[in-house]
């Protein structure tokens, strides 16, 4: 059907009241318009498929992306600004247009398909505190599928442009929204822990995953939960940064000390975490600290900082059950500060401490960042570092190969002022 028909048919008509007699010209338009809203009703009804997409279904963003594409003639635009991090570390700003708020024609599957976006000025999600916004497919026929093809088409599309990325979601009302550019994903050679600590984990997370059958058959929720615990700049963040890049999976990061966090707002974010996603709760001696080491005269610390409680927590993290892999991460500079019940197999299945840099460690990452150096040399800068500190942090070391870039023999000759 020509875009002139199609676009006829839509509008209100009076083409399909028309013939209704000459009663007299009052009554006859009257008749003209009931006539053209029934033939529009019984027209609609019977042989057009409208989809609404309402702006809070997870599929309106990668929607929109879809009929931006598709609608590359429509000259009414809206923009969003996103950055993109390009492979030398260099950071762009891109603007993506959107089509703006009003109708659009699309052609696609040998079909015109109107798309109504609408943005409510009264509405404004509570949660998330932007207007409320929709998308309205309408095309002629009865066939759905072409929604399901539409609808798996933006899907793909936006997995190809998060390809070799990591995206980061973070908790926006009862929601998770990426937050930042999509990273581009950190490979796990290049967080070095000491000896075995890689596979020791990775290993795990990968039999987890792809083991559902395991919990199903004994009745077990299938998630699993983490604590890595350390000092500061050993690499806890970095490497399940680089382990949720290994899996293809996306962080959700949550702060426990967010004030706004109450329990059923956990429990909730928990719950509907997207697919595919390690949730990672940072700091978490920073929220609670154990009943043991609480001065009796404090109680609200052990009822955390918000109106997130100790109870809510431990019942969130049980209560997390899904058909999907659910995998928790916890970090720690403290884990003596941690209540025993938070870190008791079922909610911490697997404890790691991630510590200051062994030898291996420093002949390691003297090796990945000065690859043109021998294994001597590697040595030689180990040594001479544990000679003048017992600890240090892989953060430290590399901070300190950041000033000798160019000059390994200058890294090796200066390590003793590491900590400067
Ligand atoms: N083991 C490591 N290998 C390579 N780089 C590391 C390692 N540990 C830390 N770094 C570097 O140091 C910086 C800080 O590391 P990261 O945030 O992962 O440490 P962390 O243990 O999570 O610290 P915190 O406890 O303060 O959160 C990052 O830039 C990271 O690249």
């Amino acid at each position: 059907m020509p875009l002139s028909d199609f676009l006829a048919a839509l509008k209100d008509n009076p083409y399909f009241g028309a013939g209704f007699g000459l009663v007299g010209v009052g009554t006859a338009l009257a008749a003209a318009r009931k006539g053209a809203q029934f033939g529009m009703i019984f027209f609609r009804r019977n042989y057009m498929i409208t989809l609404e997409v309402p702006s809070k279904d997870k599929s309106y963003h990668w929607l929109l992306s879809w009929i931006t594409k598709h609608a590359r003639h429509t000259q009414h635009l809206s923009v969003e600004t996103s950055y993109l991090q390009h492979e030398s570390g260099r950071v762009h700003t891109q603007f993506e247009f959107h089509p703006s708020p009003g109708n659009h024609i699309i052609w696609y599957g040998k079909k015109w398909i109107r798309v109504e976006r609408t943005r409510e000025k009264q509405m404004v999600d509570l949660q998330t505190g932007t207007p409320w916004e929709s998308v309205t497919f309408t095309a002629l026929g009865r066939d759905r599928q072409l929604f399901v093809n539409i609808l798996q088409e933006a899907r793909e599309l936006a997995l190809k442009q998060e390809e070799g990325r990591t995206v980061m979601y973070t908790a926006l009302g009862a929601e998770w929204r990426p937050f930042g550019f999509p990273r581009r994903r950190r490979p796990l050679s290049s967080v070095v822990l000491e000896s075995g600590v890689e596979e020791r984990i990775v290993d795990d997370v990968k039999e987890f995953i792809s083991n559902p059958k395991w919990y199903t058959d004994r009745g077990i929720p299938y998630r699993r939960g983490y604590l890595l615990y350390g000092p500061p700049g050993c690499g806890k963040s970095s490497f399940i940064t680089a382990l949720a890049g290994e899996l293809g999976y996306s962080i959700c990061l949550m702060s426990l000390s967010d004030r706004s966090l109450s329990d059923d707002r956990l429990n909730h974010l928990l719950t509907v975490a997207p697919q595919q996603s390690i949730i990672l709760l940072e700091d978490v001696d920073a929220a609670f600290v154990s009943r043991e080491l609480l001065p009796t005269e404090n109680p609200m610390a052990y009822q955390g900082m918000g109106r997130l409680t100790f109870s809510g927590l431990l019942n969130a993290l049980d209560g997390v059950a899904s058909s999907e892999a659910r995998i928790v991460f916890m970090t720690t500079n403290f884990i003596d500060r941690l209540d025993p019940a938070l870190i008791r197999p079922g909610r911490v299945d697997l404890k790691q401490y991630v510590g200051n840099c062994t030898h291996w460690q420093l002949t390691q990452m003297f090796r990945r960042f000065y690859p043109a150096e021998s294994a001597s040399e590697a040595e030689r800068f180990a040594e001479r570092a544990l000679a003048a500190y017992t600890e240090i942090s892989a953060a430290q070391v590399q901070g300190h190969f950041m000033l000798y870039k160019q000059d390994a023999t200058g890294s090796i000759d200066n390590v003793a002022r590491i900590k400067e």
